[in-house]
């Protein structure tokens, strides 16, 4: 039976230890979150980064726009806090409404303020190796291998998903890891055959039940990105856990694995934030 990978737990360490280190600094480093409409889920989840905030000692700074906010109205406030010296980063969560060019908006934040590191600099720092933040999720990914002494170097990785946020970055981190990677998607023919060859699976498409038993190797570390609700509106990933558990040597659970370590490392990248500062 795989031993499960306590994201959960992890993430609490991480802020236990964020929260120590404010206590060294000179001021209080400051998030400010973009909220744009008024999505329940979006809702949920920034009202937890405030949570977290406030565990760690740090500031938060929640901006509430209407649904029909213009894109000039939120250019307008994100240029303000890219010079307000209490806001070390901006988080504008997407998605935005549609009417929003979110990659316009996105490349509005100042770089060294990007915190969930989806910028072109910061993106393009990455993967050159030499990044000044990381992306929360697929950071949060390695945060987990290396803390249960998971060694990627010399692996087959097989990641199931091309996303900008996930799929490209894991698949980046994993190489710069000394990883052998495969970035597999929706176009490719005959999954399993990839799947089956990997010691570290990554699943990060968001289909309910898209990774079965008979796709993992024995013994695989099997790590599950999705976040989906199932039919009855619990959180699922796309592995099907309680069948790939009695196979992998390694898995993470939903929830309680790889998304409380998501807010983790934009903790982190907070306090790198501040610091550089
Ligand atoms: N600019 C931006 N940055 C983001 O990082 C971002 C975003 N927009 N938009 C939405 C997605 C989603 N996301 C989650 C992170 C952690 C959990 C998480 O902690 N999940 C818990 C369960 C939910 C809970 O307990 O609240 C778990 O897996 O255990 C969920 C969702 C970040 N996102």
């Amino acid at each position: 039976m795989a031993i499960i990978l306590d994201g959960k737990a992890l993430a609490e360490q991480t802020r236990q230890r964020i929260a120590q280190e404010v206590t060294t600094l000179s001021r209080q480093p400051g998030l400010a979150v973009i909220l744009v409409g008024d999505d329940p889920a979006s809702r949920l989840y920034v009202s937890n980064k405030e949570k977290d905030c406030a565990q760690c000692g740090f500031k938060s700074f929640e901006h509430r726009m209407a649904a029909d906010t213009t894109e000039a109205e939120l250019l307008a406030l994100i240029a303000e806090l890219n010079t307000n010296d209490d806001v070390d980063g901006i988080l504008v969560q997407l998605p935005l409404p549609k009417h929003l060019n979110e990659e316009m908006v996105i490349q509005s934040i100042a770089p060294e303020k990007d915190v969930d590191a989806f910028h072109p600099y910061n993106v393009g720092r990455m993967s050159q190796g030499k990044p000044v933040f990381l992306p929360c999720t697929p950071a949060g990914v390695m945060a987990i291998l290396k803390a249960y002494d998971i060694d990627v170097a010399g692996k087959d990785c097989v990641v199931i998903g091309r996303s900008n946020i996930v799929g490209k970055p894991m698949g980046m981190l994993l190489t710069q890891a000394n990883g052998t990677v495969t970035i597999c998607h929706s176009r490719t023919p005959n999954l399993a055959e990839y799947t089956k060859r990997a010691d570290i699976l990554v699943a990060a498409v968001g289909r309910e039940g898209l990774v079965r038993a008979d796709m993992v190797k024995e013994g695989a570390v099997v790590i599950d990105v999705a976040m989906n609700r199932n039919a009855a509106g619990k959180f699922c990933g796309d592995v099907d856990f309680e069948a790939v558990k009695a196979v992998a040597s390694h898995i993470t659970p939903v929830p309680g694995g790889v998304g409380p370590m998501t807010r983790a490392l934009l903790l982190e990248n907070i306090l790198t934030a501040a610091k550089r500062k």
